[in-house]
């Protein structure tokens, strides 16, 4: 591991003192997950995302000459990002949350411990800072868990029949009209404002969403020309839902639409979007990949068959920092008292705590000495934390040990959060 020097850093713009050494980070992770070779201007309108999501840069790089003909030292073979956003925890709580992101290590320098260096060295680092949750989203669903993070959303890919056989039991409010995209540069951080309020598991949004709704970042971090998109409005006429799309052409039979981003804040636009996009014309099917595991929309359809759903998929991954710090970070449905005994094979978060809530606000102590209701390890507190999953399912799968009887179905009621969990940001 002497062979490389870790090295941080904040992203510069093109033009400022650094600049070159963000592009080779920016190419690195390209690479990394086997993009395709891009023109420097893609890098530079990363970099300006980046800055505005105040991102932490991580890079491994090789130390003293290099083979002729390979990448250069410049070139990190390690790459690490981060930033920091807020975590809904359930009740409207927002926590602040460590985003790690563009995960990446030279296949010719896997398996060698770069992942786990930076990973360790950064949980530590943000602990250290205060920060009680980190959180990410995987490539592969058998790399983290390692490190104490739990699946705490999923999500899944559906397909809809349109045309006659979309009909909702109950129409809906049919507040939607088409709109202009670049209309969502300055509508769509707002909207998502309000939905992160009110959804257990959101995490706010990095910009290239903005731009990405607004028609400003295709496959190349060009002007998006095929993008469209519509609004809902509320009661007051105050824009609270939409969705981008893209027609997938017309030799693809039945004609597809393909959802790039749907965001409601209310179930009323959810289902009004939905009927929109079930009425459109010369379409027979409507996809969307990044779906919710539990969706309104099968329940609101007269076939609900019209809905075809592949298996769930981990989403959002949290770890859990500081037991105390988050579980009084969250709110709660209803009051009740457990003992948990946590393992951290890190040993950042581990011990036994008692937890008691009070009006929906937890206080949380140390009790070493005290009988625990629950044994678990960090990566399930991170599941169960934020309502995603239940704690009777993660004790069926062998997870969690229930040590006095009755303790598994106290965390379930204590830990449920208001509405489904669910995360709609990627990072
Ligand atoms: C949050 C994100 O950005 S997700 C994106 C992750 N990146 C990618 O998928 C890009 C392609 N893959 C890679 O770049 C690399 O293979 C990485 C980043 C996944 C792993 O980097 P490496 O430096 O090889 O990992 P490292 O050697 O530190 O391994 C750490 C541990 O993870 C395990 N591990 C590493 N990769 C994988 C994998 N793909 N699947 C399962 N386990 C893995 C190792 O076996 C090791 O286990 P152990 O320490 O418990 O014995």
């Amino acid at each position: 591991m002497n062979d490389y020097e870790v090295r941080r850093f904040e992203p510069s713009l093109p033009g400022e003192e650094g600049y070159e050494r963000t592009r080779e980070w920016i190419r690195a992770v390209g690479s990394g997950f086997y993009d395709k070779r891009r023109p420097d201007e893609y890098a530079a309108k990363i970099a300006a995302c980046f800055v505005v999501d105040g991102r932490k840069l991580t890079g491994a790089y090789q130390q003293g000459s290099v083979p002729a003909g390979t990448l250069p030292s410049e070139v990190p073979v390690a790459t690490f990002g981060t930033f920091r956003k807020t975590l809904n925890a359930g009740y409207g709580a927002l926590v602040p949350a460590h985003l790690i992101t563009a995960v990446t290590v030279r296949t010719s320098h896997r398996r060698r411990g770069l992942l786990r260096r930076l990973m360790t060295e950064d949980l530590a680092r943000t602990k250290r800072d205060g920060v009680p949750v980190a959180a990410l989203t995987a490539s592969e669903a058998s790399i983290y868990r390692r490190f104490g993070f739990g699946v705490a959303t999923a999500e899944r890919r559906i397909t809809v029949s349109t045309g006659p056989r979309f009909r909702l039991a109950v129409p809906s409010d049919r507040r939607v009209e088409a709109a202009d995209p670049t209309a969502l540069l300055d509508l769509a951080p707002q909207i998502f404002a309000r939905v992160h309020r009110v959804t257990p598991g959101s995490v706010d949004r990095q910009d290239r969403y903005r731009l990405a709704a607004g028609g400003q970042w295709d496959d190349d971090g060009g002007e998006d020309h095929a993008l469209r998109a519509a609004l809902h409005f509320g009661p007051a006429g105050e824009p609270d839902g939409y969705v981008t799309y893209s027609f997938r052409g017309w030799a693809h039979e039945p004609h597809t639409m393909d959802v790039q981003d749907l965001v409601a804040a209310t179930p009323e636009a959810y289902l009004a979007l939905w009927e929109f996009l079930g009425s459109l014309d010369l379409v027979r099917r409507v996809s969307w990949g990044e779906a919710p595991a539990e969706d309104p929309l099968a329940w609101a359809l007269e076939d609900p068959r019209a809905l075809k759903a592949e298996a769930a998929s981990d989403m959002l991954w949290l770890r859990i920092l500081d037991v105390p710090a988050a579980l009084t970070a969250r709110r709660y449905g209803v009051d009740g008292a457990l003992v948990l005994d946590v393992a951290d094979g890190l040993g950042l978060a581990g011990g036994r705590f008692r937890l008691r809530v009070a009006d929906g606000t937890a206080r949380v102590e140390e009790a070493d000495g005290a009988e625990p209701d629950l044994v678990l390890d960090v990566a399930e507190l991170a599941s169960m934390y934020v309502g995603g999953v239940r704690a009777t399912t993660l004790w069926e799968a062998g997870r969690i040990v229930e040590a006095k009887p009755g303790a598994v179905l106290a965390a379930d009621r204590l830990f449920a959060v208001e509405r489904a969990a669910r995360c709609l940001t990627h990072f």
